[in-house]
């Protein structure tokens, strides 16, 4: 049966506000989300946990699939909720470190198939939101409506500065930069699945937009091709 739920994809690089706007979208639509970078994030928290070295392509991809997660979707007055294993992980696997062994689990092609059916099972009625870096290019091709977010990599390392600021110790701005333009690079130039806009993805740069104008920019794209109901 052809799965006729609409899917809107949003991708784009680290910080560029990917997460946070799918999260509000999908809870304004009633939509269900799929944060596909936190699927790459347990699997390298998870080998971590297991002792997999993060360049054992074989074993990942076992791993990758037999992931034992649950996903528990936001409610009023909590955020969604993310079960690896039994044990709640949803702080743990947003650290940078953790960032980068998703950056390197995901350059690896059996690791990406293996996540694949996983991915699409979320493209459930009445329909989904799904951020990424490959969700309109791969993952769900036909979605008819394609976000690529950028922002400029100075003003992601501010923003990813201030959220972590307080929460975590000893993060400077410079080694966020440092951080997420080595993960720009791994990203863009892997073989398989690289971060690039769809050729049918409409372009959004947030450097100088705030939350609310990037969301009035997608609520109009949704208006205009009618895909919400
Ligand atoms: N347009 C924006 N202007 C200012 N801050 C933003 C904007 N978009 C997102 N942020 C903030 O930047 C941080 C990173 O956003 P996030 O959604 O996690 O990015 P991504 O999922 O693309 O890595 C969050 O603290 C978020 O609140
Ligand atoms: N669809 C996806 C999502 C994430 N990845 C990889 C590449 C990213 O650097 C890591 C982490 O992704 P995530 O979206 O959680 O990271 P950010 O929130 O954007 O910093 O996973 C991917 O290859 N394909």
């Amino acid at each position: 049966m052809i799965n006729i739920a609409p899917v809107i994809t949003i991708d784009g690089p680290s910080g560029s506000g990917k997460g946070t706007v799918a999260g509000i979208l999908a809870k304004r639509l009633g939509w269900n989300l799929l944060d596909s970078g936190a699927l790459y994030r347990l699997l390298a928290f998870a080998a971590h946990n297991h002792g997999v070295d993060l360049t054992n392509e074989e074993l990942l991809k076992k791993l990758a699939a037999h992931l034992d997660v649950q996903f528990i979707a936001a409610t009023d007055g909590q955020l969604q909720r993310i079960i690896l294993e039994g044990d709640e992980v949803s702080d743990v696997i947003r650290t940078e470190s953790v960032g980068s062994g998703a950056s390197q689990v995901a350059a690896l092609p059996a690791v990406r198939e293996a996540l694949l059916q996983r991915q699409r099972a979320f493209q459930e009625a009445p329909g989904l939101v799904a951020d990424g870096r490959d969700m309109g290019t791969v993952v769900f091709p036909d979605a008819p409506l394609k976000i690529f977010l950028t922002a400029s990599a100075e003003e992601r390392a501010r923003r990813r500065y201030l959220q972590l600021k307080g929460k975590v110790e000893g993060v400077s701005l410079s080694s966020l930069l440092d951080e997420i333009r080595a993960r720009d690079e791994r990203d863009t130039q892997r073989a398989v699945a690289p971060l690039k806009p769809a050729a049918d993805a409409i372009q959004l740069d947030s450097t100088e937009l705030s939350i609310d104008q990037v969301l009035e920019r997608i609520m109009s794209e949704i208006a205009i091709r009618d895909i919400a109901g």
